[in-house]
């Protein structure tokens, strides 16, 4: 394949699929609502109980974290319906790891949330 010229427009083209990405994931993914929901939440306490530089490192880490294992547990979940729509014990397997792995970076980030506010709330009562 003939390597392509540097092209502005296409990196800005690139930009917008994940836009696009985004877009369908928190129109069609009910769980990342749920993310969403969380994440704006954190960042209002994070601004309120003005947690230092470090814990806002964090904090930005896990909600990463949480966003990206939603991204691709539903590009796995997509990808899959795709390959095999009707039932089979390997899509199984593959969607219940993938699962597992939105629900591993969901607890942990909860503990870090946990950690790093309950301290400051106890701080104010
Ligand atoms: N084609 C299939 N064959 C076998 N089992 C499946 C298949 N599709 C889904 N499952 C089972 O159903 C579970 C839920 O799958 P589904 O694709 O409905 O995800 P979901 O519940 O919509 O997930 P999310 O809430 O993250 O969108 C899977 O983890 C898997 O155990």
């Amino acid at each position: 394949m003939k390597p392509q010229k540097f092209s502005l427009l296409e990196r800005f083209k690139s930009f917008k699929y994940a836009f696009d990405g985004y877009h369908y994931l928190f129109k069609e993914e009910h769980n990342s609502r749920i993310h969403l929901f969380f994440t704006v939440l954190v960042i209002i306490l994070g601004f309120v109980f003005r947690i230092n530089y470090l814990e806002w490192i964090v904090v930005l880490f896990a909600i990463a974290l949480v966003i990206i294992t939603e991204i691709l547990n539903t590009t796995i979940e997509k990808l899959a319906d795709f390959v095999s729509p009707e039932k089979n014990i390997k899509i199984k397997i593959i969607k219940d790891l993938a699962a597992a792995a939105v629900f591993t970076s969901a607890i942990i980030s909860v503990v870090i949330g946990l950690i790093i506010f309950i301290p400051k709330l106890f701080q104010i009562l």
